[in-house]
């Protein structure tokens, strides 16, 4: 049996402080060993509580031969030195969504990972792992229903301080945007964003909600709602309609409230809770292939094509104009 993995997490803040409590306290075959921040003095608190080894810069401890894999939780616009720096070093890198903000440094990523012939990066799209999403992308290919041809979503966050107009798509739809692509096997081939009347609670200019509508090389139609202040709850919806039946993602199992001549049934807060399961199947999966030397959840390619279809359809928004989604062919290393 291969050894145990030492991680080392670049990134002590929000999701990388909830990746070290779950890979050091609830998943087996690895152990976040080391971390580093631009934020130090925060990152040294990080380290003490979890008995992990701080260094002052992220490439030292990427370079140390006792750091077997990487996680890259910073901020997306230092996501590319970090994983080109664990590429250099031949280690396996996770990189939180999104690989990089641009297209094109995907596209360095993963040329620097077909130069160095191995298949090191696995980008952060947990909703591929959750098992809702899992179900419906069995119901889809067994056929029974007949062919998608459309997909009505929802992305509701109950608020989203110091969100921009720019943020709904690229920073929370970019999920919607891998996990659909990954769900019905399809390319998509033009994008456009509306803006129905915008809610009291947006704060300053922001647009919000915002309606994100793809479609796909062979015609399906996807609309996708983003409201960040929706008020109620965390909340994602995804109906698949095909041609003999309509596939619905399971709302999360929470116990009914029966009282008061009410019932009441908890809605998640934020992401953290409603795709913990996911999160716990993406890092333990990913923690296995690691340490079987190969690693197949979505590609530095993946990570590629959503920044392209992420950017079209920033595009589309900011001139209220269908885009065209036009992407470089899938190099034969990406071909599975
Ligand atoms: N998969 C998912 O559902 C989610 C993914 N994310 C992604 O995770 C990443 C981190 O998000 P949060 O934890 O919410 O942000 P955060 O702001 O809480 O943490 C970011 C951390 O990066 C550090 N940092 C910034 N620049 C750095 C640099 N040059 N070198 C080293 N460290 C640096 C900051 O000091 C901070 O501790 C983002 O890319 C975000 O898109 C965030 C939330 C959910
Ligand atoms: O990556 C995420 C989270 O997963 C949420 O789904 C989004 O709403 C959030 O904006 C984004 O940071």
């Amino acid at each position: 049996m291969e050894k145990n993995l030492n991680i080392g997490i670049v990134g002590t803040g929000a999701i990388g402080r909830t990746h070290i409590e779950r890979i050091n306290r609830k998943l087996q075959g690895a152990k976040v060993t080391a971390c580093a921040d631009a934020n130090l003095d925060f990152c040294r608190s990080v380290a003490e509580k979890y008995g992990l080894k701080v260094y002052e810069n992220g490439e030292d401890m990427i370079a140390d031969d006792k750091i077997n894999a990487v996680i890259v939780t910073t901020l997306d616009a230092f996501h590319e030195e970090y994983v080109l720096a664990a590429i250099k070093a031949g280690k396996f890198v996770f990189c939180e969504k999104p690989l990089a903000p641009e297209a094109q440094a995907c596209r360095r990523i993963a040329e620097a990972e077909i130069a160095a012939r191995r298949q090191l990066v696995q980008v952060g799209f947990m909703r591929r792992y959750d098992p809702g999403y899992r179900q419906l992308k069995a119901l889809i290919e067994s056929g029974e229903y007949g062919s998608p041809l459309m997909l009505h979503c929802a992305h509701r966050n109950p608020d989203a301080p110091g969100f921009t107009t720019d943020m709904p798509v690229e920073n929370s739809m970019i999920h919607e945007i891998d996990v659909l692509r990954w769900l019905i096997g399809e390319n998509y081939i033009s994008a456009e964003v509306v803006f129905p009347k915008t809610t009291k609670y947006a704060q300053g200019a922001l647009k919000d909600p915002q309606i994100m509508y793809l479609t796909t090389e062979s015609g399906i139609r996807i609309d996708v709602e983003s409201f960040v202040n929706c008020r109620y709850g965390y909340d994602i919806k995804c109906e698949v309609v095909c041609e003999e039946g309509s596939l619905n993602l399971p709302e999360p199992a929470n116990a009914m409230v029966r009282s008061k001549a009410s019932r009441m049934t908890p809605i998640c807060r934020d992401w953290s809770e409603r795709f913990i399961e996911a999160y716990n199947v993406e890092f333990q999966e990913w923690i296995n292939s690691c340490r079987a030397g190969v690693v197949n959840g979505p590609s530095a390619w993946d990570g590629y094509l959503g920044q392209v279809a992420a950017k079209a359809a920033s595009k589309a928004r900011d001139t209220q104009t269908r885009i065209a989604i036009k992407t470089e062919p899938t190099p034969d290393f990406y071909k599975k």
